[in-house]
């Protein structure tokens, strides 16, 4: 067992030596607060509430129609249901894109309001300036590179990146390290660009379909529980069929609904004798 399991609270401190020590590091995306409760009491590491919200909670095609309101409503909601995990907010399109006062206005209010322990911001040296003023200001900040999916439009859909060479990533990362990022997602990456981003900067990569070589994973909840099959990228792995579990007890319901055996006199109030 890991020693880190007797921490009571993690906090950005531990990510560092997670790394330093090579304890890989657990992550899932948690949007309620249920859901939250059981990723916490099963000692997840981090919860990240996701701008993947939008596609598994509300059905959009991407994530780009989300909004800083819905995400500091989910954010609320998780970190009820947390005791141990850190907790990051995910910054949505459009919320840190126009100018550096807005984007840090935009963070400082997720962060005020939340619950959240950081934020994460989707992007490498464009972003720099941003993430160096909301670093000096005293917010956690993740970075996220390789498949961005706010940059949907532009790469031409969810693309894996780095397939014809990687060292933009791998700047883009550095500077990242510089600016004070506590941990970079990779997303979507051959694993030889994790591999070697990994090795070159000291703050822990998180990965998800970017292979075995990064300091720790993450993966959307509804993915890793079976739940969302509209699409299933490559880089997922099932851990459960909940869908068909909940399918199977809709229908058990529906039918002794309809054929009277529920509710029965177990499940039903009676007059006092
Ligand atoms: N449910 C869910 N899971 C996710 O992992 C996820 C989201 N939603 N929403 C936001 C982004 C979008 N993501 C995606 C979505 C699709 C692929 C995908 O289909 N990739 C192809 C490879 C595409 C290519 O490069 O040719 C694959 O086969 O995995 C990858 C990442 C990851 N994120
Ligand atoms: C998959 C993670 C990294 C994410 O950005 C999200 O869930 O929105
Ligand atoms: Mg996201």
């Amino acid at each position: 067992m890991s020693k880190y399991s007797e921490v009571k609270k993690i906090t950005v401190s531990h990510f560092k030596k997670m790394k330093a020590e090579g304890e890989k590091i657990s992550c899932l995306t948690g949007y309620d607060y249920t859901s939250a409760k059981i990723l916490d009491e099963a000692g997840i590491d981090l919860v990240l509430v996701g701008d993947s919200l939008g596609m598994v909670m509300n059905g959009y095609e991407n994530t780009l129609p989300v909004t800083a309101d819905e995400i500091i409503y989910h954010t609320k909601a998780v970190k009820r249901g947390l005791k141990r995990a850190f907790l990051v907010a995910d910054m949505p399109f459009g919320t840190y894109h126009s100018n550096i006062d807005d984007a840090v206005k935009n963070c400082v209010n997720v962060i005020k309001t939340s619950g959240a322990e950081a934020v994460k911001l989707e992007g490498g040296r464009e972003i720099i300036p941003i993430i160096e003023k909301l670093t000096s200001s005293g917010i956690n900040v993740m970075g996220h590179l390789g498949l961005m999916p706010q940059h949907v439009h532009t790469m031409g859909g969810f693309k894996v990146q780095g397939k014809n060479g990687y060292d933009s990533i791998l700047q883009d990362a550095v500077a990242l390290q510089k600016a004070g990022v506590f941990s970079i997602v990779l997303e979507g990456i051959i694993d030889a660009a994790a591999e070697e981003i990994t090795k070159n900067v000291d703050v822990p990569t998180i990965g998800i379909g970017a292979g075995k070589y990064c300091d720790g994973q993450i993966l959307v909840y509804h993915d890793v529980f079976g739940m969302f099959d509209d699409f299933v990228p490559k880089f997922v792995k099932k851990y459960a069929d909940t869908k068909s579990v909940l399918l199977d007890a809709a229908k058990q319901y529906i039918n002794e609904v309809k054929s009277s055996v529920f509710p029965d006199d177990e499940h039903s109030f009676k007059a006092k004798k």
